[in-house]
């Protein structure tokens, strides 16, 4: 519960940054920069292995202390301390959301219902561990007795998301004995692309899905079982082949799973906060679980930074509290995710469903309409390839888009000159979004390539760039599994840190339920059956009746 009952956008800390915003509109980062000569060392934060220079923001000292007064107006200390005890945080599922007890090892106690959970959690590392070397050593083989050589997670969701990003960030970890693949959509093409790689006899399925209900999943797991039948599997060799990762074992039983290759998953975790539990189980395989452990431990580091740290230097607060300035004041829609690093090219996806799917609401906790943004678009891909595309409306739109710039500082290969040349880059687009070029300076370039006034007048206003564009740099030594796990956790404590100030329930998402629940109704009617009240609508309709005219 927020401290102050009064509505969010009528508290005086709220109004103190509205009345900042108003006051700072005519003056441009490009002129803070030039007054102060410490700015960039003033607005630069460590932790957890990674650094954050915050500079290149529409911010002052004045700024900065109100978006922190309003961070703790709103809770933030309290509501971080409920979260790491496990107080019932998600509201309208009565849970916990204990995703930091899964990097806890070695840590505390973290109690739920009166009982430690830290013992299955150390339980389950351990199990995956040992299932991760019976894999690996060849202990444990496929039916024919061959080692396994691929491994196909089939989950979609936070069951699929964290994993991909984690396995293909950390490929240089890998140890190169099992080929990984993901499957996640209902598009037959998906899982038939995958099957046609892959050997009957040496390929592991894992079924990632905490309820064990979603349908893309269970139907991707169904088509990979009757492969498994018809190419010379047997039911033995589905237990053999199969493992699922679920808070719902009695379904994966169903599924024919056997119990010992069941996994658990604890309702205290949200999906897209769970690939720190078994879901890591591709990322084990991949890496190694030495490198798994030290994911949760960069991760675990991070909490402690978040936890710990005062929120004027604390990573995931400033972040958060600068995505509150420029979608609460600055009226920014979308936020950048721009990772200058080709190993996190999915990086924008997984924090794309963690944020959107968290913060996407719009009512408080006591179910009360917000009368102020939430959640923006998070979007985002690789750095430099984003240059040659969407860059120039980041420069030049008539929007406003915060980006998080993300390069490590050594590459995993370096070859030529490649790193420094993407380091130039990066740094080039950051200073360019935040300088601009004045009509001045396009005047003054267009003259010296001896352009006629008449062509300079003409060409001036399209080469001015206006500037001021918000950038955070966020920097670490290399990319390493402790390094990706704290960047991650960072963006979960940011995504929070947001909720809290919004007031919203960043653990549900009940808007995912609705297409659910109509899907079935209009599978029904495309198989056949009757029209419903969730189908009739004469648009659905006539859709329907097309597809059903070409069904083979
Ligand atoms: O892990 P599962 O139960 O299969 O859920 C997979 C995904 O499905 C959903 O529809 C939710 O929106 C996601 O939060 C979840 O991660």
């Amino acid at each position: 519960m927020p401290l102050d009952p009064a509505p969010l956008t009528s508290r005086p800390e709220w109004r103190a940054l509205a009345s900042l915003q108003q006051g700072l509109k005519n003056t441009p980062m490009r002129t803070l920069f030039e007054q102060d000569p410490d700015r960039a060392q003033r607005y630069f934060t460590e932790g957890a292995g990674l650094s954050l220079d915050f500079s290149k923001n529409r911010l002052t000292d004045e700024i900065l202390a109100s978006l922190m007064a309003l961070a703790r107006q709103c809770g933030v200390p309290e509501r971080t301390e409920a979260m790491f005890l496990g107080h019932r945080i998600n509201v309208t599922e009565a849970r916990p959301a204990l995703h930091t007890a899964l990097r806890n090892t070695g840590g505390n106690a973290v109690m739920v219902d009166g009982i430690d959970i830290m013992p299955e959690v150390e339980q389950s590392l351990a199990r995956m561990a040992s299932f991760t070397d019976d894999i690996l050593s060849g202990r444990r083989t496929g039916y024919t007795g061959k080692t396994f050589t691929d491994v196909v997670s089939i989950g979609i969701g936070g069951s699929f998301l964290g994993p991909k990003l984690v396995c293909e960030a950390l490929k240089p970890y890998q140890n190169g004995q099992l080929r990984g693949h993901f499957v996640a959509n209902i598009d037959g093409s998906d899982i038939c692309e995958v099957l046609q790689q892959v050997t009957p006899e040496t390929t592991l399925f894992l079924i990632q899905s905490k309820s064990f209900r979603t349908q893309e999943t269970l139907e991707n797991g169904q088509i990979a079982r009757d492969w498994l039948l018809e190419n010379g599997g047997t039911d033995t060799a589905i237990a053999q082949h199969f493992v699922a990762v679920t808070a719902n074992s009695r379904e994966a039983e169903a599924f024919g799973i056997a119990s010992d290759n069941i996994f658990p998953m604890w309702d205290w975790v949200g999906g897209r906060y769970s690939l720190w539990s078994a879901i890591g189980l591709p990322i084990a395989l991949m890496v190694g679980m030495t490198n798994f452990h030290a994911l949760l431990s960069g991760a675990r580091a991070m909490d402690q930074h978040f936890r710990h740290t005062p929120l004027e230097q604390n990573l995931p607060v400033i972040m958060a509290m600068l995505g509150i300035w420029y979608s609460n004041f600055w009226g920014a829609e979308s936020h950048a995710i721009l990772p200058y690093d080709h190993y996190l090219e999915s990086l924008p996806a997984h924090l794309q469903q963690l944020d959107m799917e968290s913060n996407g609401k719009c009512v408080t906790q006591d179910g009360e309409p917000v009368s102020y943004p939430t959640g923006p678009i998070i979007w985002g891909g690789v750095g430099a390839n984003g240059q040659h595309a969407y860059h120039q409306l980041l420069h030049q739109g008539t929007r406003l888009i915060p980006a998080d710039f993300i390069i490590p500082l050594q590459s995993q290969n370096p070859v030529g000159e490649h790193h420094a040349i993407l380091f130039a880059n990066c740094l080039s687009q950051t200073r360019a979004l935040m300088a601009g070029k004045t009509e001045e300076e396009a005047r003054q370039e267009l003259e010296q390539e001896g352009l006629s006034q008449d062509d300079i007048a003409a060409l001036a206003p399209h080469k001015v760039i206006h500037g001021n564009k918000p950038s955070n740099t966020l920097l670490m030594d290399k990319l390493t599994p402790e390094t990706l796990g704290a960047l991650v956790a960072l963006y979960e404590h940011r995504t929070f840190v947001q909720g809290v100030i919004w007031d919203v329930d960043s653990f549900d998402q009940w808007g995912v339920e609705l297409g659910k629940q109509m899907g079935k109704g209009i599978l029904d009617q495309i198989m056949g059956g009757p029209a419903t009240k969730t189908t009739s609508d004469s648009s659905t309709e006539q859709l329907i009746r097309l597809f059903r005219s070409k069904r083979p």
